[in-house]
């Protein structure tokens, strides 16, 4: 007989938040040992269960082993090793400037965990999504709680089973569920919500983290444009998108190419090159490829089916278009000169589907994308050096990649994270361990060389003296000290 599932009320959820934050109290999570301990255990995870997280990820979602191993398994395990490396730096206090003011005294910045936080994930790369920022939260030494997307069943429920058989449940839990699971945990007082999803839930979150001023991280989504410029490498520029759109869980990828702007001139050159290298790729027919993931459900296949047969959107299709709902699938297709004002582009597509915007020129993508929210990534392929330090420097974005697609979240060096609409805070490398941890400011005085000018009766001197020692000006001090002012 099944073993029946365990109630998850408002009292279980209240619990398990009284409990964790019991271990983070007693200075369970605080020590560099447990933290190791931890960072290691999901080190074994990655590397004993690789073959069980491709199956759970071909179950959820057809996803091609390839992909499974490399942007999960291989990019977490990177994760966990630089974390084992690094940590003892991370965790070192920060030496700070001090100034005239204070002398004599030293000051840091301490690395603080912030207490018991809540890592809320996605379907769409269940596994690193949910164990890169638990590496973060374990790295600053919180206790977390790791609610999994129920979008994809098979990787949240062995995501349970995995991190409760290595890692400490006195400190390190999962809760799956849907939407009422979420809500409970939501209800709590948490230290820091970190939450990977659409915008639209992202509200919802920042509104339930008001309620307690608690933190937020949001990595969200958006519209993620690709400018093509006429001066590129046509067949690097067009391998390039195709890995980033359908090689990346078929489109169903935050930093996904939402859409592309090129000109009028240069559009058909690039849409033949496209299909030549689609087919080079995926065959003559795409849609029995192994080496493509399926879209996750029948809701996300019906979204998409919509966004696909609005009224001049369906007869802009100009490669692929066919469907197959009852093994969700959809060919990869590209569509041409949509309107802008139509769902396609008004909504995040997450999914195979890529309208192409023509321009008279290059410089009018610059508007499009300024009239528009900030996306999550921005991507622009071009020789040309000007445009791209124009690109770079202007084009707001959470982060901007030029020439390629998607790359940029695998340098742990630098920060991944959206800006206005695609989100707020960011991870990965130090920037996740700094995510999860208070900068406390630590100002060490001594208690000699007590100077009575701060004290009252206040004077004349005192205050031009005071004024010099907080303008750091010794010129101004002497002066003062010497009665000249
Ligand atoms: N920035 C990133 O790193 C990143 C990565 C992956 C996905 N995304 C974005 O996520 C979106 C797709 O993911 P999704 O469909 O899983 O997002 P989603 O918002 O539907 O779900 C994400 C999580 O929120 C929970 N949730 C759903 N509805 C909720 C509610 N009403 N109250 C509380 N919790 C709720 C789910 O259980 C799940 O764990 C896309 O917009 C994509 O761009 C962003």
């Amino acid at each position: 007989m099944a073993a029946a599932k365990k109630v998850f009320g408002a009292a279980e959820a209240s619990d398990l938040v009284n409990e964790l934050r019991r271990s983070f109290d007693d200075g369970v999570t605080r020590g560099y040992d447990w933290r190791i301990t931890q960072l290691k255990k999901l080190l074994v995870i990655c590397d004993n269960h690789e073959h069980d997280i491709v199956e759970a990820l071909r179950h959820d979602l057809g996803k091609p082993e390839l992909e499974s191993s490399v942007f999960e398994v291989a990019l977490l395990r990177n994760s966990c090793k630089l974390a084992l490396k690094q940590l003892k730096n991370w965790m070192a206090p920060d030496k700070a400037k001090t100034s005239l003011t204070t002398f004599p005294a030293s000051a840091e910045i301490v690395s603080e965990p912030l207490g018991v936080v809540l890592v809320i994930s996605a379907w769409n790369y269940p596994f690193l999504l949910s164990i890169d920022p638990v590496i973060g939260a374990i790295s600053a030494g919180n206790a977390v709680v790791l609610k999994p997307s129920e979008l994809a069943p098979a990787s949240s429920a062995l995501l349970a089973k995995l991190l409760e058989q290595y890692l400490d449940p006195s400190a390190v839990r999962v809760i799956e569920g849907n939407v009422n699971e979420t809500t409970l945990l939501l209800d709590q007082k948490w230290d820091k919500i970190f939450y990977t999803g659409s915008s639209k839930i992202g509200r919802v979150i920042m509104t339930a983290a008001a309620k307690h001023l608690t933190p937020v991280v949001l990595e969200l989504g958006g519209k993620s444009p690709v400018v093509v410029d006429s001066n590129t490498d046509l067949k690097v520029t067009v391998r390039r998108i195709i890995a980033g759109k359908w090689g990346c869980n078929n489109g169903q990828a935050c930093v996904s190419p939402d859409y592309i702007l090129t000109t009028k001139e240069f559009a058909p050159k690039l849409i033949d090159a496209m299909k030549h290298e689609l087919e080079t790729f995926y065959g003559k027919k795409p849609m029995d490829s192994k080496d493509m993931s399926r879209i996750v459900n029948s809701n996300h296949f019906d979204r998409l089916s919509k966004l696909l047969e609005e009224k001049d959107v369906s007869d802009k299709i100009v490669y692929g278009g066919d469907k197959d709902r009852e093994n969700l699938k959809i060919a990869p297709t590209i569509l041409l000169d949509v309107p802008l004002d139509s769902l396609i582009m008004s909504e995040e597509i997450f999914g195979p589907l890529l309208p192409i915007i023509t321009l008279n020129n290059l410089e009018e993508s610059f508007d499009v994308i300024h009239s528009r929210p900030k996306p999550l990534a921005a991507y622009l392929f071009t020789h040309n050096q000007k445009l791209k330090e124009r690109f770079a420097m202007t084009v707001s974005a959470g982060g901007i990649v030029v020439n390629d697609i998607a790359v940029h979240l695998a340098l742990h060096t630098l920060p991944f994270g959206g800006v206005g609409e695609s989100g707020m805070g960011a991870y990965h490398g130090k920037f996740s361990f700094d995510a999860f941890s208070h900068k406390k400011a630590v100002l060490y005085r001594s208690l000699f060389g007590d100077a009575p000018v701060r004290y009252p009766p206040y004077s004349r001197g005192k205050l031009r003296l005071l004024k010099a020692l907080v303008d750091s000006n010794i010129f101004n001090i002497f002066k003062v000290l010497l009665g000249l002012s």
